[in-house]
């Protein structure tokens, strides 16, 4: 088992934005769903996990080893899948994956060979191997990303937004995927969609302006909302009367229907019962916790 700890972490960055706010979690095998919408500090809490950035204060520990003060410890171990790679140059995924593995320091030819022969049948990229990664769909190059990833396999592996632009049947298959690499490791998906955390993540936080508002498995942390979350069919004006105020949660579509949740100990006037669901918990914890 391999374990992150995190212990009050801080992080300010030189024009004063505090970025990280006394975080501490605690991370195991499997995937670990790191959810907050844009700004939240998730990249910065994600570099300095691997070690990119310093910190002001706290502790990071994997597996008892210092990453604070020796970044070394954890980049060896680590494999990074971005949201986009940006511009691929107009090579062929076998050998964008035997460059990247060099620059991992993968030294033996030999090694590289078999590793890289291996990770292409594992992403299902195997038969496109002499194909430019430039020309790969969405989902190809994201399976391509997976397979970079883990070159070296890495006991931690950081996941930046993995399904933006991807169609559904690509993100099932990348999803199919993210469940398979994470049993023997660490997989922490940093994402504002709640969808993916909801498929994917047995363990979560939630975090906003830098701090963390809840953590724990979806499942524990939807009972604590179940049977106080209400619904009811809105016209317009009583909408934005709804969205200012204290309960409100969310909103959804249906049919054309705007529906308002909002939480409440009590059952309200019009309003009735609906089923806890992973995005009230998000939008509730958001609104709960202004910003400060
Ligand atoms: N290098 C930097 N210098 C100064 N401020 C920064 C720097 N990087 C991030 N910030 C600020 O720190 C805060 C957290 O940003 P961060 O990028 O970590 O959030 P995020 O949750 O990853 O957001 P997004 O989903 O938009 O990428 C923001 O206010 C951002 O403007």
């Amino acid at each position: 088992m391999n374990i992150l700890s995190i212990s009050n972490l801080i992080k300010t960055y030189p024009n004063g934005v505090k970025a990280i706010h006394n975080i501490s979690l605690e991370i195991g095998n499997g995937m670990f769903g790191l959810l907050g919408p844009n700004g939240a500090g998730k990249s910065s809490l994600m570099k300095t996990i691997a070690g990119l950035q310093k910190a002001d204060d706290g502790e990071i520990l994997f597996n008892g080893e210092d990453v604070l003060k020796n970044p070394l410890s954890i980049k060896r171990h680590l494999g990074f899948l971005p949201q986009d790679f940006g511009v691929y140059p107009k090579v062929s995924a076998r050998d964008l994956l035997n460059h990247l593995a060099i620059l991992k320091g993968i030294t033996s030819k030999n090694e590289r060979k078999v590793q890289i022969n291996e990770l292409l049948n594992r992403v299902n990229l195997y038969n496109q191997r002499n194909r430019e990664v430039h020309t790969f769909s969405g989902g190809m190059k994201q399976r391509f990303g997976v397979a970079q990833a883990l070159l070296g396999n890495p006991k931690i592996i950081i996941v930046d937004e993995p399904t933006a632009g991807l169609d559904p049947e690509e993100r099932n298959r990348l999803n199919l995927l993210l469940s398979e690499i994470s049993i023997n490791r660490i997989v922490i998906l940093s994402t504002h969609l709640v969808e993916d955390v909801k498929n994917l993540c047995a363990q979560m936080a939630i975090i906003k302006n830098g701090m963390l508002l809840c953590m724990g498995a979806p499942s524990e942390l939807m009972r604590g909302i179940e049977n106080k979350v209400w619904q009811k069919a809105v016209t317009q004006a009583e909408f934005k009367e709804y969205k200012a105020g204290d309960h409100f949660i969310n909103y959804e579509f249906r049919q054309g229907e705007i529906r308002v949740n909002i939480f409440s100990e009590q059952q309200p006037e019009g309003f009735t019962r609906a089923p806890a669901t992973l995005e009230h918990i998000y939008f509730h914890q958001l609104n709960t916790n202004p910003a400060q």
